[in-house]
């Protein structure tokens, strides 16, 4: 059993900022071996554009990596990146990096995966049907998952993720709301060793439907599952109006909070700590962390793009890592 964790590192857009912000993780030592998935001649002209060193070792002893280097597995793009142009043709690369990182994790290779933010419609545009990488990985890895994101102020979990507001509502049913909580809930006490998770379950509608005047999903849906998962000893609090759930004396008594829809959580995470947070996928077979942000396309190559987010992703992912290390799971 290795006692130091190993993660595969994703760079993810060649165009925007995830090559460069490899880089910067390059320079600094961790608490896991790196193994970067990932162009070569990108990270190097990545290094280069920020006027940082690199050098890109083999990946068979990824502990020889000292600051400056990294262990590196060659996925070569198709067409050379250029800083803030995405090149469709290059979205099999892309995409073929993530797959070839995560089948690592899953063949015990690697013990979590990093990811940088990657352009959606690039790899649309490139013929490939993509939503997210936590859509992508979850189908890779037959399960069903649920996206976290964190920092040190709020967890916000959704019960949808990449959908258009149009299709929300229809999306959420008795069955899928239960099983996003059983993952989150396992989550929260496995992997942050939480021993009684406080997860507050936001309404859908305004007011949380306001008794059923302004929508029935709450007294349908949210109300009676909740009621049966308090039946087994769970703590949930809700459902709450969203508009006032995020207060910060109501954030104190919650370990999480389930969102609705993707733009019903994340502005307010955002907003409260958009440097340090991280994007989890819960329901894997090894841990998922990603940075908070996207592209960032206008920044690509500029030396002036914030590494914090991958920072704090991979030291997460490390602590997630080293915990499952050590519980043999
Ligand atoms: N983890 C992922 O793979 C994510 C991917 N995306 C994708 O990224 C693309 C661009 O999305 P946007 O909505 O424009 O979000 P964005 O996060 O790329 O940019 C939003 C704003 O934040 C700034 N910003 C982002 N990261 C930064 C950093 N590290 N340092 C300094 N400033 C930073 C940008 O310059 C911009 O002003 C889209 O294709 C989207 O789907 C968006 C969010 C997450
Ligand atoms: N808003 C989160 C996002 O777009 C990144 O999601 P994913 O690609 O990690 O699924």
């Amino acid at each position: 059993m290795r006692q130091r964790p190993r993660l595969a590192l994703v760079p993810g857009e060649p165009a925007g900022i995830g090559p460069e912000l490899v880089v910067r993780a390059a320079q600094r030592s961790w608490g896991a071996d790196l193994v970067v998935y990932g162009d070569r001649a990108t990270l190097l002209h990545a290094a280069e554009a920020i006027g940082q060193p690199l050098r890109l070792i083999s990946p068979n002893d990824p502990s020889a990596a000292g600051p400056g280097a990294l262990a590196h597995v060659e996925i070569p793009l198709t067409v050379r990146a250029a800083f803030g142009q995405p090149e469709p043709r290059n979205a099999r690369a892309t995409i073929g990096s993530l797959e070839t990182a995560a089948g690592a994790c899953l063949q015990g290779l690697c013990d979590g995966i990093v990811t940088g933010p990657v352009h959606k419609a690039a790899i649309n545009d490139g013929g490939i049907p993509y939503t997210g990488t936590t859509e992508l990985l979850a189908a890779q890895a037959g399960c069903e998952v649920v996206m976290m994101l964190a920092n040190d102020i709020v967890r916000v979990a959704l019960a949808t993720t990449h959908l258009p507001l149009r299709e929300v509502a229809d999306a959420i049913t008795a069955d899928s709301l239960e099983r996003t909580l059983r993952i989150l809930h396992a989550a929260l006490y496995h992997d942050f060793g939480i021993e009684a998770p406080r997860i507050a379950v936001l309404g859908l509608n305004p007011h949380a439907g306001e008794d059923g005047h302004l929508g029935r999903e709450e007294l349908d849906i949210v109300i009676p599952l909740l009621d049966g998962l308090r039946g087994e000893g769970w703590q949930l609090i809700g459902p709450l109006p969203a508009d006032t759930a995020f207060l910060p004396s109501k954030l104190r008594g919650f370990d999480a909070v389930l969102a609705m829809y993707h733009d019903q959580g994340l502005p307010v995470l955002k907003y409260s700590g958009f440097e340090h947070a991280v994007n989890l996928t819960l329901g894997l077979p090894y841990p998922r962390v990603a940075v908070d942000h996207g592209t960032a396309l206008e920044l690509a190559g500029r030396g002036v793009a914030d590494p914090s987010s991958l920072f704090a992703a991979i030291d997460t992912c490390t602590r997630l890592a080293r915990n499952r290390l050590h519980a043999g799971t």
